[in-house]
């Protein structure tokens, strides 16, 4: 039978082998060098040690990153054949949908999102979406039936056209009139029917109240007294349109999606464990609606920027071959609000072109928590077994018109905050609990389980978000992923302990790609730090310009990077874009991942307990035109920043001191001995341009204020109080 997916292999792979054994030879010899040229105690042994520590640890760390590199693959799914093969029998398919606070998640995107899922190109009575509001929000409950009533216009628009992105926020910012494909007059009707919408709930939103006349048209309304808050409510869940009622059709007389509101039960004393509980929450609720045997999860800002993705998905899961092995189908997450130069490096090309489909070649990629396809009976905790075969006539079909109140308060009860006590829910159930990156470990136990994923990237992304677009938005989410994942890392699902024998070796190391991010802060900080000092202080730490020992130690360096360089291009970043990249991983590495360390640590000892800190999906005005010219955006005395300001000073300062000494011939500071030491450090000093600039030069509102300045000068002049031995 012909196969509903291909498997092709990603070219490049000569040119990819000889930069791994260029760079491993190299490693091997600057290691041996290390080893071998220890100086003697009080001409920085110490020094010259961590330096072999830091070397170290970035080779076992290059090796860790190379699993995933030796072999990626591409997926091809035929949605064709699967149509032609399945027709009829196509399985239903539960969307879930999570949003947590209306104010830094505007309801506006979430029902832009919410539509553009409903409008799917797959048979309507067979897709139900379901929104999750952590807010627990009224104002997210009057978006949503908004919403409800607008799709009967929406859904026959994008099908009669054909159009896309299906999610109307996108679909009118991306184009200014198809009248190629209908009457402008039928478009301006649309927009503006659309446009109203938004406006009627945006202010809403920014009221934060809701007429008396607004609340009778719908029950679910009067679920909110005024005693609600977002922490402490009652289970609610609302089936906003029922696809098994018949009058639940758009103006074309079709079928509209099942369309439904939960906020499950949030009570003081409860823990309420962020979005895995969520997500748990709507697994149980969903089984007692529409129980369909796929399950799809979205966040909230990740509109479906491809109609024919479920189809695409369910070529994985329906091959006759393969499909029985492949527990979930993970796509990439793709921004839409990068700037052309990436300066923040948040469009994450490289992962979701390189890295992701290596996983995908070594047993599968990670579950990244969005924009991810799961069999239902699996996220339940089912383990693989050879003879497993889905049956996909499962789901509940029957009509539930009559009892549609009775199925709510069922639903209700299992969204109730004491549903989980004493069962295996957030544990062998469901998504994991205690875990900031909840998606990643849960992804990990199917893998143990014996289940396969596969990474499916095509052409036109699939779903489209909003990322971070401040400096402290991203280093906010960097430090809840590497905190995350180091917390795998170090806990009994570690993957090299959890995953032995279970999955292979190159996964394992393809899973600690992420849960190694937090500690190499520690060596990039070593880097940082001492040699500059050290060139400062008069003592070298590599091995003379002139001598053959450091042709290992610049090969290394210009191969390693050269290929990182080349991978990035060939992912569609531009070459400043590598540049600002390389800038991020930086400062990334000295912030995110430093604080994540500490925090993990933290948590190990009991000091501190998880939270999730959510990413704002909106920023101010003055702040997005800064981004859009790409300036770094500051603005505030976060420690953070004083980090980064130290390095950047200390490395200016070092910098000027050592080429002065050597110009004056002072402490005996000789260009070749110094020439490596001169060559970092200024290398270091031009990726840190801009950070002077926010420092010195510049006068807006997001430059580094002039305390973070101070702050960081009396540290650099502590610095040199450490004394390199
Ligand atoms: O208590 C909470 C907290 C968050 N969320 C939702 O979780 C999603 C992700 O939150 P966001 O702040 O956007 O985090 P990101 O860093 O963008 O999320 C990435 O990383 C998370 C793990 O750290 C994953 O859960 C996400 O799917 C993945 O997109 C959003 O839809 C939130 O509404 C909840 O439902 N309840
Ligand atoms: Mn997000």
């Amino acid at each position: 039978m012909e196969r509903l997916f291909a498997t092709e292999i990603i070219g490049g792979r000569a040119l990819y082998k000889l930069h791994a054994v260029t760079v491993a030879v190299g490693i091997c010899l600057v290691l041996y060098y290390r080893a071998t040229r220890v100086p003697e105690q009080g001409q920085g042994r110490a020094a010259w040690l961590g330096m072999l520590a830091a070397e170290l640890c970035y080779a076992a760390y290059w090796v860790v990153t190379q699993s995933v590199r030796w072999c990626p693959v591409r997926r091809i799914p035929f949605r064709d054949r699967l149509a032609a093969r399945y027709g009829e029998r196509l399985p239903c398919v539960d969307i879930f949908v999570c949003t947590a606070d209306p104010h830094s998640e505007p309801p506006s995107l979430v029902i832009s999102t919410v539509l553009s899922l409903m409008a799917y190109n797959y048979p309507t009575e067979k897709i139900s979406v379901y929104l999750s509001d952590d807010g627990g929000s009224i104002l997210t409950f009057y978006a949503l039936w908004e919403a409800s009533l607008f799709a009967k216009h929406w859904l026959p628009f994008c099908k009669r056209y054909n159009i896309e992105p299906r999610s109307p926020a996108a679909y009118f910012s991306e184009s200014d009139g198809h009248q190629d494909l209908c009457t402008t007059k039928e478009w301006s009707l649309i927009k503006d029917m659309y446009e109203e919408m938004t406006e009627r709930i945006d202010t809403v939103v920014e009221s934060g109240k809701i007429a008396e006349e607004i609340k009778e048209k719908h029950k679910g309304f009067g679920e909110w007294s005024p005693e609600i808050t977002s922490k402490n409510h009652q289970p609610i869940v609302q089936i906003l349109v029922n696809s098994k009622d018949g009058n639940a059709v758009d103006n074309d007389g079709n079928v509209l999606p099942t369309l439904v509101y939960m906020a499950r039960e949030k009570r003081p004393q409860h823990h309420h464990n962020f979005k895995a509980g969520a997500m748990n929450a709507l697994i149980r609720v969903s089984s007692v609606i529409s129980n369909s045997p796929i399950i799809m999860n979205v966040d909230c800002d990740m509109y479906s920027n491809s109609s024919d993705t479920i189809t695409d998905a369910l070529c994985f899961f329906l091959d006759e071959e393969m499909g029985h092995k492949i527990g979930f189908v993970q796509y990439p997450q793709n921004y839409n609000n990068m700037t052309k130069n990436n300066i923040y490096g948040n469009s994450l090309q490289v992962i979701n072109k390189v890295e992701l489909n290596g996983l995908d070649s070594v047993g599968g990629p990670l579950y990244i928590g969005t924009g991810c396809f799961h069999r239902r009976e699996i996220l339940c905790g089912r383990k693989f077994t050879e003879d497993y075969r889905e049956d996909w006539n499962g789901g509940i079909k029957d009509k539930m018109q009559a009892h549609a109140d009775e199925i709510e308060e069922k639903a209700k009860s299992l969204a109730a905050c004491t549903y989980e006590h004493d069962t295996q829910w957030g544990d062998e159930i469901g998504l994991k609990y205690g875990c900031p990156v909840e998606d990643v470990i849960t992804g990990l136990a199917i893998h143990c389980r014996g289940w396969g994923s596969v990474c499916n990237n095509p052409t036109r992304p699939a779903f489209v978000g909003v990322g971070p677009t401040t400096l402290a938005q991203t280093l906010l989410q960097h430090k809840r992923w590497s905190e995350g994942n180091f917390s795998i890392f170090l806990s009994k699902y570690c993957p090299f302990l959890f995953g032995h024998g279970k999955i292979t070796l190159q996964h394992q190391m393809g899973y600690c790609i992420y849960g190694l991010w937090a500690p190499n802060s520690l060596p990039t900080l070593y880097y940082l730090i001492i040699p500059p000092l050290a060139l400062f202080k008069g003592t070298p730490l590599f091995p003379e310009i002139t001598s053959p020992w450091i042709i290992p130690f610049i090969s290394v360096f210009c191969v390693k990077n050269l290929y990182s360089l080349c991978e990035s291009l060939l992912c569609g970043d531009t070459l400043k874009g590598w540049w600002n990249g390389q800038r991020m991983w930086m400062v990334k590495r000295i912030t995110s991942y430093l604080y994540g360390v500490i925090d993990t640590v933290r948590k190990l000892i009991g000091l501190s307990k998880m939270s999730f800190a959510v990413s704002s999906k909106v920023s101010d005005e003055d702040e997005s035109k800064r981004y859009e010219q790409e300036i770094m955006e500051f603005g505030s005395s976060d420690p953070e920043y004083v980090i980064i300001a130290t390095i950047a000073l200390l490395n200016l300062v070092c910098l000027a001191g050592g080429l002065s000494q050597m110009m004056t011939g002072e402490r005996g500071i000789r260009f070749n001995v110094f020439c490596p030491q001169l060559i970092l450090c200024g290398m270091l000093v031009i990726t840190s341009v801009p950070f002077y600039e926010a420092m010195f030069l510049r006068k807006d509102k997001g430059r580094i204020p002039f305390s973070v300045t101070l702050a960081s000068i009396g540290f650099v002049m502590l610095t040199f109080l450490v004394p390199i031995v």
